[in-house]
Order: C-alpha cells, then structure tokens, then sequence
C-alpha cells in the first residue's frame, strides 16, 4: 500500500437507486415503499422543460409530506449548461425538508462543477440554518467526464457516490449505439466464424472504479434501459459488481430487486469469504504467508479481498 491510504467509502447500502421524474408525483409513494436504497427524484432528463418548475414544487413538497423512511434521498438537479441547475439548488435548500439527503449533479464535466454546486450548496445551507450537511454524487457521462474522472472524484469532501450514465457516455463519445448499456451487437470479435461479445462499457467503469477508490467514494453502475430483459440487466449487474462497483440504478420498479440481489452478497459466498479468512488465521498462527483452500493459492492479499465482502455484507446488514 501506498504511504498514502485508500479511504473507506461511505457506510451505508447503495445497492439501488430507484429513479423517478420529479413530474409524476404519483409513483412518489410507491418509489419510498420500494425496496430500493436509494431514492433519485429527477428535475433533469425524464422532466420536459415546461414542466421543470412544477417538478421541483412537486420534489419540494414530497420532502416534507412522503414518508421516505430510511431510503437515502437524492434529487437529480439539471446540468450546469442549462439555465436551470441554480434555481433547483436555491429552492430545493430553501424550501425543501431537511429529509434532502444528498444532490445529484449530472454530465459533470471537470472539477470546477462539483466546486460551482458546492460552493452554492453552502451557501444556501449557512443562510438557512441547516442542519443536516448535504451530501453530492455525480454521474459521469461524457468525454470530458471520464478524461477528468480522477479530478472529479477528488473535487469535494461532500462527494459519496459516482455513476456512469451509459445514454449520454454514449452520445458524448460518439458511440453509435442507442442501447443503454449491455451486450452491444455491433461490439464482437471474430474467431473462426463465431462472434464473441465484448463489453464496450468495461474500460469506462474500471475508470469510476478507480477513480472512485482511490478517493473513498461509492462506484454505481446506471441505467440499463431494456426493462423488459431482466437476464440482460442481471448480466451487465453481474459484470459491474466484479468490477467493483456498489450498485445500479433501476429505471422501472422491477429492477430494484434484481439490483438488490446482484449486490448483496450471497449467503455462499460470505461463507466462503469467512472460510478463507479462518484458513489464514489457521496460517498465520503456524507462521505461513500462505496457505491451500479448496485446492488454490490464498494469502494475505486473500485476506483482504474476502474482507470486502464480508464487510458488504455485514454493513448491508446494518
Ligand atoms: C419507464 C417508466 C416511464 C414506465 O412507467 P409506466 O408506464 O407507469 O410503467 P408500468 O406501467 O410498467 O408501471 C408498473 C407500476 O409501477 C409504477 N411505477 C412506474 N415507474 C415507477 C418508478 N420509477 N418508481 C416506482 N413505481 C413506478 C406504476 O405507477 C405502476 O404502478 P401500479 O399501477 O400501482 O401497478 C417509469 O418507470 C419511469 O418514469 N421511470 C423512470 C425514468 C427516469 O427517471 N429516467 C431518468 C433516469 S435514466 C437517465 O436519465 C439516463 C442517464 O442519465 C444516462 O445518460 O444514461
Ligand atoms: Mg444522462
């Protein structure tokens, strides 16, 4: 390791975030019964612009009538292009409950945008008394955003969590796709005749994972937009949690308990994970470095990788 240590991320479950348009203030009840960790009120993409303001009156006064129970609470202001993002801001601290949780910046770009929304966001919080600090996550999905992921990550001490927002990554970069993550059809290799998928979204979340680790912030995979493919998001959730990632997002309710599975944990592999942990001990006390399990090297670098999980899943736990 490194003189200078990796930070822990954040302590608290982040398995899903259950999106929903600040303009259907209908779903709003049902959003904080879901079983979702995370709940992201949209003022951004799913709100059309007439109806922007209505949909922060309407975030407003959820923040104070809805019960969101323990659900960590975010809203998805606009982006900092738009003449939008201030007044979501402005009004939203001003006017909203202190059950706001956290803020979430979209298509951040470099650091000096967490810096412009957190220099506001104090501000607001100074004049109005505030109690609760609020939290920022942010979701890199442009060029400019993955060339400065590391930046961004380190921009603010009130950053938790960082998703990649496969739709818009994809127009900024150009991509010709209109898929939102997943198996891309255009993305194979040839061998022999026979097609082999690869995944066009690897390199971008290795980046966030990164990015995200070496700055104690919780990595989040986004959208995946097929709702109707429940296979398909469990394998690209699959794919995400390999790499490192906490959790996904879930656009339509039915995605919230396949994220929920993905990134809990199983009963098999904490057990394993605790098995190869006791294997070390045993080790250690004969004064070995390493040991056999199940047939395979374990050392102390084991230790460590079977600690992330039990740790995930004892904080999932609570
Ligand atoms: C996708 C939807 C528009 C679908 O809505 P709907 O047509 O109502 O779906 P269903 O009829 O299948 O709904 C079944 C029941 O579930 C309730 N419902 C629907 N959506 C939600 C929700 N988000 N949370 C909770 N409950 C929900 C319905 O009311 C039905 O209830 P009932 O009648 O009692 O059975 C809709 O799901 C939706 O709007 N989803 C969120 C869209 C969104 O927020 N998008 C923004 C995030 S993705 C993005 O921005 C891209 C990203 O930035 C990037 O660049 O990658
Ligand atoms: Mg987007």
């Amino acid at each position: 390791m490194s003189f200078r240590t990796q930070p822990p991320a954040p302590a608290r479950p982040n398995r899903c975030q259950l999106f929903g348009p600040g303009s259907r203030p209908a779903i709003f009840e049902k959003m904080a019964a879901s079983a979702a960790d995370v709940i992201n009120l949209d003022l951004e993409d799913s709100v059309a612009p007439d109806d922007k303001a209505q949909a922060r009156k309407n975030i407003i006064a959820a923040s104070h009538d809805v019960d969101w129970g323990n659900k960590y609470l975010s809203v998805r202001i606009n982006g900092l292009d738009t003449p939008y993002w201030y007044r979501d801001v402005v009004e939203l601290l001003e006017e909203g409950s202190e059950r706001i949780d956290q803020i979430m910046i979209p298509k951040v770009g470099c650091a000096a945008d967490i810096y412009a929304v957190d220099a506001l966001v104090t501000a607001v919080e100074a004049a109005k008394g505030r109690k609760k600090r609020i939290s920022l996550e942010v979701i890199i999905e442009s060029a400019a955003g993955i060339a400065h992921v590391e930046e961004i990550a380190a921009a603010s001490p009130r950053l938790q969590a960082m998703s990649l927002g496969a739709a818009d990554f994809a127009a900024s970069m150009g991509m010709a796709t209109t898929g939102i993550g997943g198996t891309q059809e255009n993305y194979y290799m040839l061998r022999e005749g026979a097609k082999y998928w690869a995944d066009p979204w690897h390199w971008a979340q290795t980046a966030i994972v990164a990015a995200c680790r070496t700055h104690g912030i919780l990595p989040v995979d986004g959208p995946f937009g097929d709702f109707s493919d429940d296979e398909g998001f469990r394998a690209q959730a699959l794919r995400s949690a390999t790499l490192g990632m906490v959790g996904k997002w879930a656009i339509h309710p039915k995605q919230v308990a396949l994220a929920n599975e993905v990134f809990t944990p199983s009963e098999a592999a904490v057990a394993e994970a605790r098995e190869i942990l006791a294997a070390m001990e045993k080790a250690k006390a004969e004064g070995a470095g390493a040991t056999v399990y199940k047939g395979r090297l374990v050392d102390i670098a084991s230790i460590r990788q079977a600690e992330v999980i039990v740790r995930q899943s004892e904080m999932i736990a609570g």
